[in-house]
């Protein structure tokens, strides 16, 4: 049933799984609150997007130097490529370890080592995504963002992530600007917990080309159709928005309706490591729970291939793996 698709939103940084976090701690001697794995894996109880950072930003500590980058990196291709994904966008939050004493070059070289791997080992193509927290100030991503240009390092695009309410994207005006006049892509996480009115400001301020989560946007109706027109991508990820409550049950999620109002909608893992399962789980949990049709979830496979930043022909040979994975199902 699952199609080849596109995984447009998933932070490396929330692929690290309890085993790897222990290991890695060990590996390098780093004393962790966790007395054991099965302490850590007690941790994993979420109330709000919050309690779930304040895991995510200890446990990433134990990235330290550049094969600890390649490795989570490889680790999350193999277990991606079994999900089905052929194209997949990255993000890593380069705030979160440069504040740690560990330069920028050490992540970026580290997972493009292993992205650099990812269409010999698995047939996928990449891209990488620096993100910045939204909740420190704007001159700091503006630090990191002078600083990652100016070594030439390789990203694709940016980001903005981390605590959202009372974090407004009108905060980044200028971080954007120079990332879109040094050629980069540009998105934002925005209406997760967040209002319907910072998925405006993305889009007016920030002229985002892509929305993560943005799920709030239903509350707006003009926003809706102003989604509608532009075809404005929309990264959802169901299993993430359940385990943060962003939505009380999956029954209430609204992924069918944003699908029946045209929203260009795709499915994404967000943290799997964190949130019950990568992308093929949030495939199946929504197949399940909505009952969607072999039409629904092609509709979602070739969203998310047309929301990638893709050259028309890697969009098009993308969309021909689904023509031969549909004609394969009705054999
Ligand atoms: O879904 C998210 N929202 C905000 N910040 C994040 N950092 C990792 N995942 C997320
Ligand atoms: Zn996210």
């Amino acid at each position: 049933m699952r199609p080849p698709v596109a995984e447009l939103h998933l932070h490396l940084e929330g692929t690290l799984e309890p085993a790897f976090i222990i290991e890695t701690a060990s590996k390098h001697g780093i004393e962790l609150p966790w007395r054991s794995l099965e302490h850590l894996e007690a941790q994993y109880d979420f109330t709000d997007l919050q309690s779930f950072l304040d895991l995510l930003y200890v446990n990433l500590e134990v990235l330290r130097d550049e094969d600890d980058f390649a490795e989570v990196t490889r680790r999350y291709l193999v277990r991606a490529a079994a999900a089905g994904v052929r194209h997949a966008e990255i993000f890593f939050d380069v705030q979160a370890h440069t504040r740690r004493g560990i330069p920028a070059e050490t992540v970026v070289r580290g997972i493009r080592s292993a992205l650099d791997r990812s269409v010999a080992d698995h047939g996928m193509t990449t891209k990488l995504i620096m993100s910045f927290w939204r909740d420190l100030p704007a001159e700091d991503a503006m630090g990191a963002l002078t600083h990652v240009l100016g070594a030439g390092l390789p990203i694709d695009g940016i980001g903005l992530d981390s605590a959202e309410v009372g974090y407004p994207p009108s905060l980044f005006v200028e971080v954007y600007r120079m990332a879109r006049d040094a050629g980069l892509h540009v998105v934002a996480h925005a209406g997760e917990e967040g209002p319907a009115e910072y998925v405006w400001e993305a889009l007016d301020l920030l002229h985002v080309e892509r929305v993560d989560h943005g799920i709030r946007s239903l509350e707006d109706p003009e926003l809706v159709e102003r989604l509608v027109r532009e075809r404005v991508p929309l990264t959802v990820c169901p299993l993430s928005n359940v385990r943060l409550r962003t939505v009380e049950t999956m029954a209430e999620h609204p992924l069918p309706r944003m699908l029946e109002l045209g929203l260009l909608v795709s499915l994404n893992s967000d943290d799997p490591a964190y949130f019950g399962g990568y992308l093929d789980a949030n495939f199946d949990a929504v197949v399940a729970e909505f009952g969607l049709d072999a039409r629904a979830v092609e509709q979602l496979a070739r969203n998310s291939i047309d929301s990638a930043f893709l050259e028309p022909d890697e969009r098009a040979r993308l969309h021909g793996e689904i023509d031969t994975w549909k004609r394969d199902r009705s054999d």
